[in-house]
Protein backbone atom coordinates (compact mmCIF):
# COMPACT_ATOMS: atom_id res chain seq x y z
CA UNK A 1 0.00 0.00 0.00
CA UNK A 2 1.38 3.22 -1.13
CA UNK A 3 1.72 5.88 2.06
CA UNK A 4 1.94 8.74 -0.06
CA UNK A 5 -0.36 11.64 -0.22
CA UNK A 6 -2.45 11.70 -2.95
CA UNK A 7 -3.82 14.90 -4.24
CA UNK A 8 -6.86 15.69 -7.03
CA UNK A 9 -6.00 18.09 -9.25
CA UNK A 10 -8.67 19.60 -11.64
CA UNK A 11 -7.10 20.93 -14.88
CA UNK A 12 -9.80 23.88 -16.12
CA UNK A 13 -9.86 23.08 -20.20
CA UNK A 14 -8.02 26.42 -20.98
CA UNK A 15 -5.04 24.72 -20.42
CA UNK A 16 -5.31 22.85 -23.44
CA UNK A 17 -5.03 25.88 -25.70
CA UNK A 18 -1.46 26.35 -24.25
CA UNK A 19 0.57 23.29 -24.86
CA UNK A 20 3.66 25.07 -22.97
CA UNK A 21 1.93 25.36 -19.83
CA UNK A 22 0.94 22.05 -20.43
CA UNK A 23 4.29 20.06 -20.55
CA UNK A 24 5.82 22.44 -17.31
CA UNK A 25 2.93 21.08 -15.59
CA UNK A 26 3.24 17.74 -16.13
CA UNK A 27 7.28 18.05 -15.58
CA UNK A 28 6.03 19.57 -12.75
CA UNK A 29 4.34 16.57 -11.74
CA UNK A 30 7.13 14.34 -12.21
CA UNK A 31 9.09 15.85 -10.16
CA UNK A 32 6.93 15.49 -7.20
CA UNK A 33 7.44 11.51 -5.82
CA UNK A 34 6.70 12.48 -2.87
CA UNK A 35 2.97 12.74 -3.85
CA UNK A 36 0.16 10.82 -6.06
CA UNK A 37 -1.67 12.57 -8.54
CA UNK A 38 -4.87 12.04 -10.47
CA UNK A 39 -6.10 14.82 -12.82
CA UNK A 40 -9.84 15.60 -13.86
CA UNK A 41 -9.98 18.00 -16.52
CA UNK A 42 -12.41 20.36 -18.54
CA UNK A 43 -12.80 21.84 -21.76
CA UNK A 44 -15.74 23.70 -21.59
CA UNK A 45 -14.22 25.74 -24.61
CA UNK A 46 -13.56 22.53 -26.68
CA UNK A 47 -16.71 21.61 -26.57
CA UNK A 48 -17.99 25.23 -27.21
CA UNK A 49 -16.36 25.18 -30.46
CA UNK A 50 -17.31 21.84 -31.10
CA UNK A 51 -21.27 22.63 -30.84
CA UNK A 52 -20.66 25.52 -32.72
CA UNK A 53 -18.88 23.98 -35.54
CA UNK A 54 -21.82 21.42 -35.60
CA UNK A 55 -24.04 24.21 -35.95
CA UNK A 56 -25.73 23.86 -32.04
CA UNK A 57 -26.51 26.87 -29.72
CA UNK A 58 -25.51 26.18 -26.36
CA UNK A 59 -25.96 27.87 -23.10
CA UNK A 60 -25.36 28.01 -19.43
CA UNK A 61 -27.48 28.13 -16.56
CA UNK A 62 -25.54 28.85 -13.20
CA UNK A 63 -22.29 27.58 -14.58
CA UNK A 64 -23.62 24.47 -16.16
CA UNK A 65 -23.99 23.83 -19.95
CA UNK A 66 -27.72 22.93 -20.52
CA UNK A 67 -26.94 19.46 -22.21
CA UNK A 68 -29.64 18.55 -25.24
CA UNK A 69 -29.39 14.49 -25.61
CA UNK A 70 -28.74 15.21 -29.10
CA UNK A 71 -25.83 17.07 -28.56
CA UNK A 72 -24.19 14.37 -25.90
CA UNK A 73 -21.92 12.98 -28.98
CA UNK A 74 -20.02 16.29 -29.69
CA UNK A 75 -19.96 16.66 -25.74
CA UNK A 76 -18.62 12.97 -25.13
CA UNK A 77 -16.75 13.41 -28.06
CA UNK A 78 -15.28 16.36 -27.39
CA UNK A 79 -14.29 15.76 -23.01
CA UNK A 80 -13.78 12.21 -23.44
CA UNK A 81 -12.56 11.79 -26.67
CA UNK A 82 -10.10 14.90 -27.81
CA UNK A 83 -9.48 16.57 -24.73
CA UNK A 84 -8.47 13.46 -22.49
CA UNK A 85 -6.40 12.17 -25.17
CA UNK A 86 -4.94 15.79 -25.89
CA UNK A 87 -3.73 15.35 -22.17
CA UNK A 88 -2.27 11.52 -22.57
CA UNK A 89 -0.26 12.68 -25.28
CA UNK A 90 1.35 15.61 -23.25
CA UNK A 91 1.54 13.42 -20.01
CA UNK A 92 3.46 10.70 -22.13
CA UNK A 93 5.43 13.12 -23.93
CA UNK A 94 6.87 14.30 -20.21
CA UNK A 95 7.11 10.35 -19.33
CA UNK A 96 3.83 10.38 -17.52
CA UNK A 97 2.20 6.99 -17.26
CA UNK A 98 -0.86 8.16 -18.02
CA UNK A 99 -4.62 6.01 -18.06
CA UNK A 100 -7.26 7.90 -19.66
CA UNK A 101 -11.31 7.25 -17.71
CA UNK A 102 -14.75 8.29 -17.82
CA UNK A 103 -16.23 8.96 -14.15
CA UNK A 104 -17.51 5.69 -14.28
CA UNK A 105 -13.95 3.65 -14.26
CA UNK A 106 -12.89 6.19 -11.34
CA UNK A 107 -16.17 5.01 -9.12
CA UNK A 108 -18.62 8.01 -9.57
CA UNK A 109 -22.19 7.39 -11.45
CA UNK A 110 -24.19 10.12 -12.58
CA UNK A 111 -27.82 10.89 -12.09
CA UNK A 112 -29.89 14.00 -13.96
CA UNK A 113 -29.33 17.20 -12.24
CA UNK A 114 -32.15 18.33 -13.31
CA UNK A 115 -34.78 17.94 -16.20
CA UNK A 116 -34.37 21.09 -17.61
CA UNK A 117 -30.51 21.30 -17.81
CA UNK A 118 -31.15 17.94 -19.97
CA UNK A 119 -28.04 15.38 -19.46
CA UNK A 120 -26.44 17.58 -17.09
CA UNK A 121 -25.45 14.84 -14.66
CA UNK A 122 -24.77 15.08 -10.85
CA UNK A 123 -21.96 12.89 -9.52
CA UNK A 124 -23.19 9.00 -7.04
CA UNK A 125 -20.19 7.65 -5.47
CA UNK A 126 -19.64 4.20 -5.91
CA UNK A 127 -17.75 1.50 -3.59
CA UNK A 128 -16.39 0.53 -7.18
CA UNK A 129 -13.30 3.04 -8.21
CA UNK A 130 -10.25 1.53 -10.35
CA UNK A 131 -8.14 4.52 -9.46
CA UNK A 132 -6.61 3.06 -6.09
CA UNK A 133 -5.37 -0.14 -8.46
CA UNK A 134 -3.93 2.86 -10.74
CA UNK A 135 -2.69 4.67 -7.97
CA UNK A 136 -0.34 1.54 -6.88
CA UNK A 137 0.85 0.56 -9.90
CA UNK A 138 2.43 4.10 -10.42
CA UNK A 139 -0.24 5.24 -13.32
CA UNK A 140 -1.46 8.66 -13.70
CA UNK A 141 -4.89 9.00 -13.93
CA UNK A 142 -6.36 11.77 -16.14
CA UNK A 143 -10.61 11.14 -15.97
CA UNK A 144 -12.77 13.43 -18.25
CA UNK A 145 -16.28 14.71 -16.71
CA UNK A 146 -18.33 12.24 -18.52
CA UNK A 147 -20.29 9.88 -16.37
CA UNK A 148 -22.68 7.55 -16.62
CA UNK A 149 -25.94 5.69 -14.72
CA UNK A 150 -26.25 2.17 -14.24
CA UNK A 151 -28.70 2.14 -17.49
CA UNK A 152 -25.49 3.62 -19.03
CA UNK A 153 -26.53 6.73 -20.20
CA UNK A 154 -24.33 8.88 -20.22
CA UNK A 155 -24.07 12.72 -19.14
CA UNK A 156 -22.25 15.83 -18.79
CA UNK A 157 -20.96 16.72 -15.68
CA UNK A 158 -19.25 19.58 -14.34
CA UNK A 159 -15.65 19.15 -14.08
CA UNK A 160 -14.79 20.70 -10.67
CA UNK A 161 -18.21 18.57 -9.24
CA UNK A 162 -16.19 15.70 -10.35
CA UNK A 163 -12.94 17.16 -9.31
CA UNK A 164 -14.68 17.18 -6.02
CA UNK A 165 -16.65 14.05 -6.09
CA UNK A 166 -13.30 11.76 -6.81
CA UNK A 167 -11.33 13.94 -3.66
CA UNK A 168 -13.91 12.53 -1.29
CA UNK A 169 -14.02 9.39 -3.00
CA UNK A 170 -10.15 9.07 -2.57
CA UNK A 171 -10.41 11.08 0.81
CA UNK A 172 -7.63 13.29 -1.51
CA UNK A 173 -6.26 16.64 -1.17
CA UNK A 174 -8.11 18.86 -3.86
CA UNK A 175 -6.30 21.92 -5.96
CA UNK A 176 -8.42 23.43 -8.78
CA UNK A 177 -5.95 25.01 -11.38
CA UNK A 178 -7.65 27.70 -13.60
CA UNK A 179 -7.23 29.99 -15.98
CA UNK A 180 -6.76 33.00 -13.09
CA UNK A 181 -4.16 32.39 -10.11
CA UNK A 182 -6.96 33.50 -7.36
CA UNK A 183 -10.35 34.31 -6.91
CA UNK A 184 -10.09 38.24 -7.53
CA UNK A 185 -12.03 40.53 -5.26
CA UNK A 186 -14.50 43.65 -6.90
CA UNK A 187 -10.79 45.75 -7.52
CA UNK A 188 -9.32 42.34 -9.62
CA UNK A 189 -7.23 41.76 -6.12
CA UNK A 190 -6.22 37.79 -5.34
CA UNK A 191 -8.33 36.97 -2.80
CA UNK A 192 -5.89 34.37 -0.33
CA UNK A 193 -8.95 32.98 1.79
CA UNK A 194 -12.78 32.41 1.62
CA UNK A 195 -15.28 30.99 3.92
CA UNK A 196 -18.50 30.65 3.46
CA UNK A 197 -19.94 34.19 4.29
CA UNK A 198 -17.47 35.63 2.08
CA UNK A 199 -18.71 33.47 -0.50
CA UNK A 200 -22.20 34.04 -0.44
CA UNK A 201 -21.31 37.80 0.19
CA UNK A 202 -19.27 37.95 -3.38
CA UNK A 203 -21.63 35.73 -5.43
CA UNK A 204 -24.83 38.61 -3.79
CA UNK A 205 -22.78 41.42 -5.54
CA UNK A 206 -22.04 39.79 -8.49
CA UNK A 207 -18.18 39.68 -7.84
CA UNK A 208 -18.12 35.52 -8.20
CA UNK A 209 -19.97 34.52 -11.34
CA UNK A 210 -20.03 32.11 -13.87
CA UNK A 211 -17.21 29.34 -13.82
CA UNK A 212 -16.17 31.04 -10.66
CA UNK A 213 -19.63 30.78 -8.69
CA UNK A 214 -19.24 26.71 -9.40
CA UNK A 215 -16.15 26.46 -8.43
CA UNK A 216 -16.10 28.51 -5.02
CA UNK A 217 -19.50 26.57 -4.12
CA UNK A 218 -18.20 23.39 -5.81
CA UNK A 219 -14.77 23.96 -3.29
CA UNK A 220 -16.83 25.20 -0.20
CA UNK A 221 -18.73 21.76 -0.26
CA UNK A 222 -15.38 19.60 -1.01
CA UNK A 223 -13.67 21.62 2.28
CA UNK A 224 -16.70 20.51 4.27
CA UNK A 225 -16.62 17.23 3.29
CA UNK A 226 -13.07 16.85 3.32
CA UNK A 227 -12.41 19.06 6.83
CA UNK A 228 -9.86 20.67 5.16
CA UNK A 229 -8.63 23.50 2.78
CA UNK A 230 -9.03 23.32 -0.63
CA UNK A 231 -7.23 25.08 -3.28
CA UNK A 232 -7.90 27.30 -6.36
CA UNK A 233 -4.61 28.48 -8.33
CA UNK A 234 -3.53 28.78 -12.15
CA UNK A 235 -2.41 26.14 -14.30
CA UNK A 236 -0.20 29.27 -15.67
CA UNK A 237 1.67 28.41 -12.70
CA UNK A 238 3.34 25.20 -11.87
CA UNK A 239 5.28 26.30 -9.05
CA UNK A 240 2.30 27.46 -7.73
CA UNK A 241 1.43 23.47 -7.25
CA UNK A 242 4.38 22.70 -6.15
CA UNK A 243 4.66 25.45 -3.06
CA UNK A 244 0.62 23.91 -2.35
CA UNK A 245 2.51 20.19 -2.10
CA UNK A 246 5.01 22.28 0.37
CA UNK A 247 2.62 23.33 2.60
CA UNK A 248 2.78 26.85 1.33
CA UNK A 249 -0.42 28.87 1.03
CA UNK A 250 -0.65 30.33 -2.48
CA UNK A 251 -4.06 31.49 -4.85
CA UNK A 252 -7.08 31.15 -2.72
CA UNK A 253 -7.81 28.72 0.25
CA UNK A 254 -11.33 27.85 0.62
CA UNK A 255 -12.04 26.83 4.29
CA UNK A 256 -15.13 26.24 6.06
N1 LIG B 1 -14.21 36.89 -8.76
C1 LIG B 1 -13.63 36.21 -9.75
N2 LIG B 1 -12.30 35.94 -9.68
C2 LIG B 1 -11.67 35.27 -10.67
N3 LIG B 1 -12.30 34.80 -11.79
C3 LIG B 1 -13.62 35.02 -11.91
C4 LIG B 1 -14.35 35.72 -10.89
N4 LIG B 1 -15.66 35.77 -11.28
C5 LIG B 1 -15.74 35.17 -12.47
N5 LIG B 1 -14.53 34.70 -12.87
C6 LIG B 1 -14.29 34.00 -14.13
O1 LIG B 1 -14.17 32.62 -13.85
C7 LIG B 1 -13.22 32.07 -14.77
C8 LIG B 1 -12.77 30.71 -14.25
O2 LIG B 1 -13.87 29.82 -14.30
P1 LIG B 1 -13.96 28.77 -15.51
O3 LIG B 1 -13.87 29.50 -16.83
O4 LIG B 1 -15.13 27.89 -15.31
O5 LIG B 1 -12.60 28.00 -15.27
P2 LIG B 1 -12.15 26.50 -15.56
O6 LIG B 1 -12.45 26.24 -17.02
O7 LIG B 1 -10.71 26.53 -15.23
O8 LIG B 1 -12.94 25.62 -14.65
C9 LIG B 1 -12.17 33.14 -14.86
O9 LIG B 1 -11.41 33.04 -16.05
C10 LIG B 1 -13.00 34.43 -14.83
O10 LIG B 1 -13.34 34.82 -16.13
C1 LIG C 1 -22.39 20.45 -17.10
C2 LIG C 1 -21.21 21.25 -17.56
O1 LIG C 1 -21.21 22.46 -17.46
N1 LIG C 1 -20.18 20.57 -18.07
C3 LIG C 1 -18.98 21.19 -18.55
C4 LIG C 1 -17.91 20.12 -18.57
C5 LIG C 1 -16.54 20.64 -18.96
C6 LIG C 1 -15.98 21.60 -17.93
O2 LIG C 1 -16.41 21.70 -16.79
O3 LIG C 1 -14.91 22.29 -18.43
P1 LIG C 1 -14.04 23.45 -17.74
O4 LIG C 1 -13.50 22.91 -16.47
O5 LIG C 1 -13.00 23.74 -18.75
O6 LIG C 1 -14.97 24.63 -17.50
C7 LIG C 1 -19.18 21.78 -19.97
O7 LIG C 1 -19.90 21.21 -20.76
O8 LIG C 1 -18.55 22.81 -20.24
Amino acid sequence: MTTKKTWVIKLGGAVLNNPAALDALFVALGSQQQANFVLVHGGGALVDSWLQDAGFATAKHQGLRISPAEQMPYIVGALAGCANKQLLGAALKNKLKPVGLSLFEAGINAEQKLKALGQVGECIPTADSILPLLIEAGRLALVSSIGFDEQGHWYNVNADEAAAAIAKLLGAELIFMTDVEAVLDQQGQALHQLDKAQIEDLIAQGVISGGMEVKVKTSLLAAQHLRRGVYISSWQKPENLIALLQGEHVGTQISM
